[in-house]
């Protein structure tokens, strides 16, 4: 079904529209008469009462393979995607073996295709192994029919200084960049939630804000030495917003993204001990809360990312402090993106546009994705209805892994459709199940 008429959707920024794709693009848009369009080979889906967003984009996903199969694959990873309403992840980097070289990234890029649910972007990391020592092979890498254009060490902080440098020097020849998980290691040896007043009551070992904000900093000097472009994943603090800010308002070439926990939850979770809720960076203060809300709302932080982290049980049902670090984010990002930005009777939708699709497109340099319906664009988009409610069961989750901090949560807004490049991912809220890419 690459031929489809979308039905009276409420287009962001432009009102009620019908859209006709043909041949996976966008053929007609407007009062598409049903007499003209209504051949036999258009499908006609009734989106009255939807909103059209331009399909969601993230710019921070952990597919797990190849490596940890038991815990997610790009097969299970990318129908988690499409049923957030995602047509393009982009694969972090610490698989096992890690995508360090142009065979590892080009393999993740065909599994992606030929699972055929979102588009695949595989990252590059900085360092072979991600150990921070030696420059992985970033040119060939860019060069690759993956065509690489981010590179993060992510689960690890690209800590050595003249590391950095490099690797900023080396990806500005091609308008790459390095997206940072900005962690002084030094600073969180041991660490196992925030620091501050209720990691002092628990007695957990606390991970300063200042670890964050120290690397942030440095960063940005080094942005705006080199003149290349850093973007910093999962910003969790307050003093690291304002850093950002200013970088910015100085020409910095920075850009930043926050995750859905991180606009939703707060380290009083950690009270419950319940490992589900430790994640890296991990769960700040009501402040800091509400600080990133505000600057997801101004713009100064620029997309939401998932950081969608699944792990095997194994890894989660244990003690706090032999957990993994990560939490599920795919298929509920865009319901607590809602309900951190006032809910759906609140949200400006083109504001969420902007941070959840369009920008991170921009960001990550997918030019098919990002994009509002116009005549001739890939058909990348996700139909959503602002008035229906959820509630999250991890058994009925498309990820194999169960570790979603929302279980029994009940969520505002549900993704009825995705359509990636014409073609429903998504139908009814429910993942079809032949595509053929
Ligand atoms: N966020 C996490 O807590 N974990 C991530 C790594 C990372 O994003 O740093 C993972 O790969 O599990
Ligand atoms: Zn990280
Ligand atoms: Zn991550």
């Amino acid at each position: 079904m690459s031929n489809v008429l979308i039905k009276s959707a409420d287009i962001v920024g432009k009102g009620r529209r019908d859209v006709l794709v043909r041949d996976g693009r966008v053929a007609e848009i407007g009062s598409v008469s049903e007499k003209s369009t209504v051949a036999k080979d258009v499908e006609v889906v009734d989106a009255d009462g939807l909103v059209l967003l331009p399909g969601l984009v993230d710019l921070h996903t952990h597919l797990r393979e190849p490596g940890r199969e038991d815990a997610e694959t790009v097969l299970s990873g990318t129908r988690a995607a499409a049923k957030g309403g995602y047509t393009a992840v982009c694969a972090m980097a610490n698989s096992y073996p890690v995508a360090d070289t142009a065979g590892v990234v080009e393999q993740v890029a065909a599994l992606g295709r030929a699972a055929g649910y979102a588009d695949v972007q595989p990252i590059g990391a900085v360092s072979i192994g991600l150990e921070g020592k030696r420059l992985a092979e970033i040119g060939a890498m860019a060069q690759s029919a993956a065509a690489v254009r981010m590179f993060s060490d992510d689960g690890h902080c690209v800590h050595d200084p003249v590391l950095m440098r490099r690797a900023l020097e080396y990806v500005k020849t091609f308008d790459g960049l390095v997206a940072q998980h900005a962690e002084e290691p030094r600073l969180t040896e041991g660490a196992q939630m925030n620091e501050g007043a209720v990691s002092a009551e628990l007695g957990l070992p606390g991970w300063p804000s200042v670890a964050e904000e120290a690397i942030i900093a440095r960063d940005v000097l080094l942005a705006e030495y080199t003149g290349a472009r850093v973007h910093f994943c999962h910003v969790s603090t307050a003093r690291s917003v304002d850093i950002i800010r200013e970088a910015k308002a100085r020409g910095a070439k920075v850009t930043a993204e926050v995750c859905p926990h991180h606009l939703l939850l707060t380290d009083e979770a950690a009270r419950s001990y319940d490992p589900v809720y430790k994640v890296n960076p991990p769960l700040r203060r009501e402040a800091d809360v509400a600080v990133l809300r505000a600057a997801l709302v101004e713009g100064v932080i620029d997309a939401v990312a998932t950081d969608h982290a699944p792990h095997a049980p194994q890894d989660k049902e244990c003690e706090w402090a032999a957990a993994r670090p990560g939490m599920l984010g795919l298929e509920t990002a865009l319901s607590i993106s809602v309900l951190a930005l006032g809910g759906p009777a609140e949200v400006d939708w083109d504001v969420l546009a902007e941070r959840t699709s369009r920008t991170p497109a921009r960001i990550a340099g997918l030019e098919a994705h990002g994009r509002d319906p116009q005549p001739g664009t890939e058909a990348n988009f996700t139909l959503v209805d602002p008035s229906a409610t959820w509630t999250v069961v991890p058994e009925g989750l498309a990820s194999l892994s169960r570790n979603t901090p929302y279980a029994g949560m009940e969520l505002p807004v549900t993704v009825q459709a995705t359509f990636l490049r014409g073609r429903a991912t998504v139908l009814n809220g429910k993942i079809e199940e032949e595509t053929h890419s």
